[in-house]
């Protein structure tokens, strides 16, 4: 067992954030947090990492619980760039790390080396971009090798080379038997890293391995998109409202044919049809809506 969420809690105030939430992780893997701003991603990996406290539930790590300080040479938490100081060195933090986790210095030159910040490590962080701050933060977290790798919006401000860069490294961790779980936003990474996803939905977890679900998406663009939605919905079809006036429709079988006849049999104009890959991003929008909310009446 590498971990294992149990029946975790967590109030805020009145705020119920995370209600009963379970998993458990067996064998190396990548795994992907995702839900909508403010959704308790970040309180979920600070209480797996015992940095915050849950209300009611327990956390154990490679069959460990996670108070017992012994784990933290084998996993590592990446948080945001607040945790770094602005007159320390790139250098300074790797090297903080390494004596408290009395690793070698060969370790600190081999890491640096493999993010690529070898070049400016010993400049002060203040002066770093926040591209270069989350390479620094990446350092940081797999300088020690860890088992567990545990990465709070790991893609955040990376341009799109360094996001590729970023995404080639995880997949090497994981080769390495490294597991990972990342919360991002960035949905069109995740489907390119890991079909395992964690959705936190109000304070729930539902976890899928997207690649299982057997669905095609196809957007629709129609003379009346709210005639057609209903027309759809009352014959049970899954289909959404999405941006620019369009319908993504949701089928377990390929054929077209039957939506189509009754779309057309309600007086709808056609004007475009589109396949989609069912990805990450049209599961989220199937669970949370397209304005972050939970779609009651569409399960797959
Ligand atoms: N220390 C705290 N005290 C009070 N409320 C908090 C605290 N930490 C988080 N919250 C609240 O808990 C909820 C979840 O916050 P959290 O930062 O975990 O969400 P998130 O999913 O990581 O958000 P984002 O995607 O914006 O980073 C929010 O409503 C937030 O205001």
């Amino acid at each position: 067992m590498i971990l294992k969420v149990d029946q975790v809690n967590k109030t805020f105030g009145k705020d119920s954030v995370l209600k009963n939430v379970s998993f458990e992780i067996t064998k190396p893997t990548i795994i992907a947090l995702v839900g909508p701003n403010g959704s308790g991603k970040s309180t979920l990996l600070s209480i797996i990492t015992n940095l915050l406290r849950p209300d009611k539930g327990t956390v154990q790590i490679l069959g460990k619980s996670n108070k017992d300080v012994s784990i933290f040479k084998e996993i590592s938490f990446m948080q945001d760039n607040t945790v770094l100081y602005d007159y320390l060195t790139g250098y300074d933090h790797l090297q903080f790390i390494a004596d408290v986790q009395s690793l070698p210095k060969s370790q600190i030159v081999e890491t640096a080396e493999r993010i690529g910040i070898t070049d400016y490590l010993n400049k002060k962080v203040g002066n770093y971009s926040l591209g270069m701050k989350q390479h620094l933060l990446l350092a940081m977290a797999i300088v020690n090798k860890p088992k567990l790798l545990i990465l709070d919006e790991p893609l955040n401000g990376l341009d799109p080379t360094s996001a590729i860069k970023v995404r080639n490294l995880l997949l090497e961790l994981l080769r390495e038997e490294t597991t990972i779980l990342l919360s991002s936003h960035n949905l069109s990474e995740i489907d390119r890293i890991t079909s395992e996803i964690l959705f936190l939905k109000k304070g729930t977890l539902i976890k899928e391995d997207i690649s299982k679900f057997e669905i095609t998406c196809y957007q629709l663009t129609v003379n009346n998109v709210k005639s057609a939605y209903q027309t759809l919905c009352l014959a049970n079809y899954e289909v959404q409202i999405i941006p620019e006036n369009k319908l993504s429709l949701y089928l377990k079988e390929s054929s077209l044919n039957q939506p189509l006849t009754l779309l057309l049999q309600n007086n709808t104009e056609i004007y475009e049809i589109e396949k989609v890959v069912f990805g990450s991003e049209e599961r989220y929008q199937t669970i949370f809506g397209t304005k972050g909310d939970f779609h009651e009446d569409v399960s797959v």
